[in-house]
């Protein structure tokens, strides 16, 4: 049987329609991938299921049942050539079915299901990936409601994450705002509950004292990135605690679909530090502990207790601090960004990303990078993400030549009680004092738009509508292109909407938002295409080029390199539709885009533990080669007998 499979394979491959392969007449068993995997003395495994290898399992099912063979069919380019090294797995039968890691569902093929018990445990007919993702389809697709399409979704997550991952690649611009912004802030909202099955860890104020033992609770040993979170500013929702969870396992979910960093080398983390939102603290459904938030040195114990276990468990891992408040963020990144591989995406991630889009939107107007230090900036919103923005470009206005004054002359900066400036110095964050203006202190944003006449205005604000009408109009009035970034998620907190946008400037502004936006008609009859400028566009990219180069730190070139790449990755037809960041089914190339730009940053810096200078020739390749790609492997089972 196994001999005659290789011949039959290739004269199914030779037969090529439309470009596909096409497999005639070769059983699926013929070529299952676990026949050439194994190991090549002669091993038996416990189970004797060794014995099954020959076995016409295959054969006995009638041609019209049998269903086209991932490995086989060619559905995934180089698939059926790709030697697939099989998994070797400590358990077996129901064991495998409930994990979600390795469970397949009806995709297991026969000799498996005999290799690892599963006979009986499963209905009988096989299908492949592309079935099981079409049957997936329909299901969400028929869903018209996007809380009840993430729930689906996070189902055959905790299920099968094969599936999972395999569907998000494969419809990314579909799926990102099902399974990230805007509908995981009302996952987050109601995570309590909407909670089936524990997933990622959770670490609260009572564990002090047991977190280094904890982390070996953990099954992986491999872990690799972890987004933490303490659940205190949840997008533009403020403090949603313990379910704030649902952002580490989005952003994760990402890191794997987008980064192609295996779903196991992944770990989602909440830090419950109590919470200071009253409606969760009354309500008998919230999960997390129903106490005020800690405060001072019984906070940042915490943190430092879990940073601690983290690294002495996983020393290489990135630990990426997402939606903590303003208060907290900054002086945690301080503390530890030389300490231990880590950043903060709303901080950093967010910078690089709108940097990226503000050098997208210069070229639309036909000006060079040089030309950011000529801009006139409007930051609304002076919280982590506003200052996180205003330092990455004050930065990158450096790296083009102007002088630190200059750079700062170019910054507006408005929080609730209006400009900042030097009036308030002793009140404002060391990071706020930096951009204060001399004078004018608390000036609204309508008079800041008629004296200083901004060419771009950027919402970080977390307050939905606050560009109001008059506001775009008399900024429009002095600019013949503004750019106009309303960042702040979700949806419902964006600062205005992209159709608002169009119209109060009668198209002719550039923009880009936090969450998606459906292309607009415009009056002229063209359609107007929105953008998302999102720090989904660099963080992926930035955990796989640290990660696989073995970077100690995440430095500001790092950052800066990896907005360089992704404002380069913007082609001239994108630019024409007027959009400034790739469409986002090309996010998978721009990560790993970004992470060439950081892994060379960092052998060049000397900050690579795992690669140098020789390694520089095949970047590309080699990081592509290490983007995990969702498809189904051969499971044996690691307990064999040599005889
Ligand atoms: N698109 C993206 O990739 C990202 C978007 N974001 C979004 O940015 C938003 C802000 O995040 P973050 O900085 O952490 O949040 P913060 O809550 O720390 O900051 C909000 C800021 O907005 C100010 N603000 C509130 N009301 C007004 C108002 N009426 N006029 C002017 N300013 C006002 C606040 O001022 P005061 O302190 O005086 O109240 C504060 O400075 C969130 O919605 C988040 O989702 C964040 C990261 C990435
Ligand atoms: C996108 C993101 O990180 C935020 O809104 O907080
Ligand atoms: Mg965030």
């Amino acid at each position: 049987m196994l001999r005659s499979a290789a011949p039959m394979l290739r004269r199914g491959m030779a037969r090529r329609t439309s470009g596909r392969v096409k497999v005639i007449g070769a059983a699926s068993t013929a070529v299952a991938p676990s026949s050439p995997s194994l190991p090549p003395r002669r091993t038996m495994t416990s189970g004797g299921g060794d014995r099954l290898r020959g076995s016409s399992w295959g054969e006995s099912i009638p041609d019209e049942h049998r269903e086209p063979d991932e490995e086989t069919e060619g559905e995934w380019e180089g698939c059926y050539r790709k030697f697939l090294t099989p998994i070797s797995v400590g358990s077996r039968g129901v064991e495998i079915l409930y994990n979600p890691l390795f469970n397949k569902g009806a995709a297991f093929k026969g000799g498996e299901r005999d290799r690892l018990r599963f006979r009986g445990l499963l209905p009988p007919r096989r299908m492949n990936i592309k079935i099981q993702k079409e049957r997936a389809l329909l299901e969400i697709r028929a869903e018209p409601d996007m809380i009840r399409k993430h729930i689906i979704l996070e189902d055959i997550h905790d299920r099968n994450e094969t599936l999972y991952h395999r569907i998000l690649i494969d419809h990314m611009e579909e799926m990102a705002p099902i399974i990230y912004t805007p509908t995981v802030g009302q996952a987050c909202s109601e995570f309590s509950v909407l909670y089936r099955r524990p997933r990622g860890m959770y670490f609260s104020a009572e564990d002090r004292g047991h977190m280094a033992a904890m982390v070996y609770n953990w099954p992986q040993n491999d872990v690799r990135v972890i987004v933490v979170t303490d659940g205190s500013r949840i997008l533009g929702l403020g403090d949603l605690g313990i379910n704030g969870m649902g952002i580490p396992i989005g952003k994760l979910s990402l890191y794997c679909a987008a980064g192609g960093i295996a779903p196991h080398r992944v770990l989602p983390v909440v830090l419950d530090v109590g919470t200071d939102n009253p409606a969760l603290l009354k309500d008998k459904f919230y999960l997390g502990l129903q106490r005020p938030r800690l405060q001072g040195s019984a906070y940042y114990q915490v943190i430092d207790e879990f940073i601690n276990a983290a690294a002495h468990r996983w020393p290489n891992v990135l630990i990426q601090f997402e939606d903590f408040s303003s208060d907290k963020a900054q002086t945690i990144l301080n503390k530890y960004r030389n300490e231990v591989l880590c950043f903060n995406d709303d901080i950093q991630g967010t910078g690089a990303t709108s940097l990226a889009g503000i050098l997208g939107a210069l070229r639309a107007r036909g000006e060079s990078p040089r030309s950011l230090g000529d801009q006139r900036i409007l930051i609304v919103g002076a919280g982590s993400a506003g200052m996180g923005v205003a330092q990455v470009l004050y930065q990158a206005m450096i790296e083009h030549g102007r002088s630190p004054e200059e750079a700062k002359d170019c910054f507006f900066v408005a929080d609730e009680r209006g400009l900042l400036a030097s009036d308030r110095l002793g009140r404002l964050s060391p990071e706020q004092a930096m951009f204060a203006r001399d004078g004018d202190g608390g000036l609204s944003l309508r008079e800041i738009v008629n004296k200083y006449k901004p060419t771009m205005i950027l919402g970080m604000s977390a307050v939905g509508g606050l560009f109001t009408e008059d506001l775009i109009r008399d900024m429009a009035k002095h600019c013949d292109r503004p750019i106009i970034f309303p960042l702040s998620n979700p949806t419902s907190k964006a600062e205005c909407t992209a159709e608002q946008a169009v119209k109060w400037t009668d198209g002719r502004c550039i923009f880009a938002s936090g969450s998606p936006f459906d292309p607009v008609e415009m009056e002229n009859g063209k359609t107007f295409y929105p953008t998302q400028c999102n720090n989904m566009f660099i963080f992926p990219g930035i955990g796989v080029g640290v990660t696989l180069c073995g970077a100690k730190t995440v430095t500001d070139r790092m950052l800066y390199v990896a907005a360089e790449a992704l404002a380069n990755y913007l082609s001239e037809e994108e630019l024409a539709l007027g959009k400034v960041f790739p469409n986002l089914s090309t996010i998978r190339d721009v990560s790993k885009k970004v992470a060439v730009a950081v892994i060379e940053e960092a052998i060049r810096t000397g900050q690579s533990s795992k690669l140098s200078e020789k390694d520089l020739r095949d970047l590309d390749a080699f990081v592509q080669s290490k983007m995990y790609d969702p498809i189904y492997v051969p499971l044996i089972e690691k307990r064999t007998i040599t005889i």
